[in-house]
């Protein structure tokens, strides 16, 4: 149900008072963020189960909203995610903290997540994350019947995993080996039950949840394997690490586990972050990876010219470096387009906890939960032509500019993802070795598969491509 927003100046009536902000990260499908944008403009109220929103979908009004985001921007007050924290008794990681222990824990982390050189480091062990990738693909490729791998995002789930926890823990976890993990398939299964819960248990009010609480028992069973998982591993990276020392030998790591431990933060604020890094790390990789081969496997002439690219960077050289992927505008602009297209978390949200608003001549009161609808902007053709087309040419182009405030895959400013430039390094290895060994082709009875949200944005039915080895 929409309330268009040219029914009041002020949003202030019936968006004061509401209890319960249970946002996360987006309430908001993508269709309706386009419904909504069509049939009330840039700003309109919506409600989601009890939850009253604000959604902006112009990239001038977005940018008025974040630029009064304030010193601890919040994506909301109450989250099932946080009431979960609670009832556990477990800490909360950068995703879920806010104010002085999120600025703690930001500051923290970003000194080794943000600056390029700190970044460059974690080439080594991604590429060997890359490489058992290329020998999954190729086991299931011999597998198949004419190079047909059905469901492709399931092999970039594991390598989504394996790559995010090899950052954590400078060492391997075994997600792409042949026999897969159980504890593996458990903890990514636990993550996407997790989200559909988190839409479930947002659309229906508190006392709903106590009185049905199927949805919000497997919601807490989800995040307890997922808080497991995280826990068994960091134990085991440390004690490895204690060994190492009470033999008197070096313990310097480069991972993040190590630098989290070794600047005072608390194992149970360690086991939190961790759980939410890995989290973090897994649909988002696994997502942009499938929705860009699909992409290209549909544009062959586009996926010539990035392999072309590619072999022209690496002179003879079959494994780049950071420092090679960096010279690839082209490769960066069919990741840009990929993520215009296809965000894998196709809203953001802001609540402003102290203070109202302006917004585009209308006064957003404290608490409210904004929506920025992104996934809307970046499909709008007032700001990017032909918005449903694969065109990563439209990033290379010095005469057309765009708003910088229309493409937001990875959120802006200070609380903007913090994982961004370990993902694109991750995307850019990964992509760049498969070109340079396989020819994608789309799969020979595949329709179109359009994507949908289910908290976060996948797609409607599986991807399935043909690989052709070169
Ligand atoms: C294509 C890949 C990715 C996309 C599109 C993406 C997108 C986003 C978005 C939209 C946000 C919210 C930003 C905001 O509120 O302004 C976010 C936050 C975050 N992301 Fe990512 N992400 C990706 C990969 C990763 C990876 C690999 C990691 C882990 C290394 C990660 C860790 C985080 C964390 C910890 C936050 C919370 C930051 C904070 O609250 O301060 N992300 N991400």
């Amino acid at each position: 149900q929409f309330l268009g927003c040219e029914e009041a100046s002020c949003l202030g009536s019936g968006v004061k008072g509401i209890g319960r902000f249970h946002q996360m990260l987006s309430t908001s499908s993508s269709p309706l963020q386009l419904e909504g944008h069509k049939r009330y403009g840039p700003i309109w109220k919506a409600k989601f189960g009890p939850i009253l929103t604000v959604h902006v979908a112009d990239p001038t009004l977005i940018e008025q909203v974040l630029r009064q985001e304030g010193q601890y921007p919040m994506r909301s007050d109450l989250s099932s995610w946080k009431d979960y924290r609670r009832l556990r008794g477990h800490g909360y990681g950068l995703l879920t903290a806010e104010g002085e222990e999120w600025q703690e824990v930001r500051s923290l982390l970003g000194k080794y997540t943000l600056p390029p050189k700190a970044v460059e480091s974690y080439d080594g062990i991604l590429n060997t994350v890359v490489t058992d990738l290329l020998a999954c693909l190729k086991r299931r490729h011999r597998l198949s019947a004419h190079g047909l791998i059905t469901d492709i995002a399931n092999e970039f789930y594991r390598f989504g995993l394996e790559g995010i926890s090899s950052v954590l823990f400078e060492s391997r976890i075994g997600c792409l080996e042949s026999q897969i993990p159980k504890e593996t398939e458990r903890f990514i299964e636990s993550i996407n039950t997790m989200f559909v819960m988190t839409l479930l248990t947002m659309a229906m009010p508190a006392w709903m949840n106590r009185m049905f609480p199927k949805s919000w028992d497997t919601f807490c069973q989800c995040w307890d394997y997922m808080f497991q998982f995280a826990k068994g591993h960091i134990d085991q990276r440390l004690k490895k690490e204690s060994e190492k020392l009470a033999q008197g030998e070096e313990a310097k790591g480069q991972y993040l586990t190590y630098y989290l431990s070794h600047q005072g933060l608390s194992m149970k604020d360690i086991y939190s972050n961790v759980t939410e890094l890995l989290l973090a790390g897994v649909d988002t990789i696994s997502s942009t990876l499938s929705w860009t081969l699909y992409e290209l496997s549909r544009h062959p002439e586009i996926q010539t010219a990035l392999r072309n690219e590619v072999l022209m960077v690496l002179e003879g050289k079959q494994i780049p470096g950071s420092s090679d992927v960096a010279r690839m505008p082209l490769m960066k602009a069919v990741v840009k387009e990929v993520l215009r297209l296809y965000p894998v978390i196709p809203a953001n949200a802001r609540v402003i906890p102290d203070r109202d608003i302006q917004v585009g001549g209308y006064i957003i009161p404290q608490k409210t939960l904004i929506t920025l609808c992104h996934y809307a902007t970046s499909r709008d053709a007032s700001f990017f032509s032909n918005p449903n087309e694969f065109q990563p040419q439209r990033w290379l182009s010095k005469e057309h500019r765009h708003h910088p405030f229309a493409s937001l895959p990875f959120g802006v400013g200070k609380r903007s993802c913090i994982g961004r430039r370990i993902a694109q390094l991750e995307l850019y290895l990964a992509l760049a070795r498969i070109l340079l060994q396989f020819e994608v082709r789309p799969d020979p009875d595949g329709a179109v598969v359009p994507p949908m949200t289910r908290t976060l944005l996948v797609p409607q039915s599986l991807i399935n491509l043909q690989f052709i080895e070169l």
